[in-house]
């Protein structure tokens, strides 16, 4: 599946002289903890002992979820209000945006009603008007519908212009899809892998997991190998959003761009990510932990150390955003500061 689609492993040839450059700097020898690593990364990614990532953009994807219908969310099924809420550049992600520099790109791939457009552009990658199907009962898409998306996304990640591409979701129901996935991949039950989401109680945390569960009994991935697994997952629980921000990521990773993560929704398209080609996770760096139960353990299998760790839960791409300043900070870092050697000569 997308053969054609390279992704080499992140180039570690430079590795040694972006860790020299770390370890000359006039700081005591390890003393940016994380930071460090993360300059490394930085390093490396663009070759330079001084990158730099000015064109900054969030692929900001939204979609109805049909399971959603069933009380699984704290909030009815309003995502085209809150992606017409961007839009009119009233949701905190334009906020974050405006001041951390980053470009904000809407995109509707399939929502109940229609959005409100407002003075923020919004990108029609419709898969199917009225969202996902109820994937408790059903498969929440077809196999046409889970490739167009992925084919939407890639597309998407191989003709962007930004040198740093930030993943955002909106979707009422998507921690059920996302929950759905992480337990199906991992054969894991989904009362492991459920969360509060927009913020269920106990009660609603159990019925929800009940229909996940319901949902994953459907279908079984044992007689399939990767990626075709990954696709069946996707197609069966998945949702319109996800599958197009898995194609975004693996676009991206395959033209050599750094992807930022955000929460939860977006771990769980890097894991998918990871099925179809696992050199995507190079390029990917965890900008925060957000407070969905499952996205800590996932991050850990992801191999992935957050930057943040603030308790959110918005989504949107919020903690993406976020982590900007320090990735600029780093940038900064590199630019400007002495060697240790220069420092003892001033
Ligand atoms: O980013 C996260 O980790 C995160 C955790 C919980 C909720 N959300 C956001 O809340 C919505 C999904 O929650 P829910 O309860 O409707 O499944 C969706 O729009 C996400 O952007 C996001
Ligand atoms: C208001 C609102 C804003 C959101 N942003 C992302 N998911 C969301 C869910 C709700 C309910």
């Amino acid at each position: 599946m997308f053969k054609s689609l390279e992704i080499r492993p992140l180039n570690q040839s430079f590795a040694n002289a972006a860790k020299q450059r770390l370890d000359e700097l006039a700081i005591p020898l390890g003393a940016l903890g994380d930071l460090g690593d993360l300059a490394v990364k930085l390093m490396i990614s663009q070759k330079s002992l001084t990158p730099t990532f000015k064109n900054r953009e969030l692929y900001l994807c939204a979609a109805d979820h049909g399971i959603a219908s069933q009380g699984v969310s704290k909030y009815p099924q309003i995502t085209d209000k809150i992606l017409a809420c961007a839009s009119h550049s009233g949701a905190v992600i334009n906020a974050l945006c405006e001041t951390h520099n980053c470009t904000l790109s809407l995109f509707d791939c399939g929502l109940i009603n229609e959005p409100k457009t407002g003075s923020v552009k919004i990108f029609t990658r419709v898969i199917a008007q009225g969202g996902t199907k109820d994937f408790s009962i059903e498969p929440a898409m077809s196999s046409e519908q889970c490739l167009k998306a992925l084919e939407n996304g890639i597309e998407l990640g191989k003709t962007s212009s930004s040198d740093l591409i930030l993943l955002g979701e909106m979707g009422i129901g998507n921690t059920s899809s996302a929950s759905a996935i992480y337990a199906k991949l991992e054969g894991l039950q989904a009362i492991d892998c459920v969360g509060a989401g927009t913020g269920l109680d106990d009660e609603g945390i159990q019925h929800k997991a009940k229909l996940i569960q319901q949902g994953l009994g459907r279908f079984s991935i044992d007689e399939l190998a990767e990626p075709a697994a990954a696709f069946e997952v996707l197609r069966q629980v998945g949702g319109f959003e996800l599958a197009t921000l898995v194609g975004i990521s693996l676009g991206a990773a395959s033209c050599g761009k750094l992807i930022l993560l955000d929460g939860f929704l977006s771990a769980v398209v890097a894991l998918l990510a990871k099925s179809f080609n696992a050199h995507v996770l190079d390029y990917m760096i965890a900008s925060h932990r957000s407070h969905e139960k499952a996205h800590e353990e996932l991050l850990k299998l992801l191999n992935k150390k957050p930057l943040l760790d603030l308790n959110m839960r918005l989504g949107e791409g919020s903690g993406a955003v976020l982590a900007l300043p320090l990735i600029d900070s780093v940038c900064s870092i590199l630019e400007n500061t002495m060697t240790l050697n220069e420092a003892l000569d001033v």
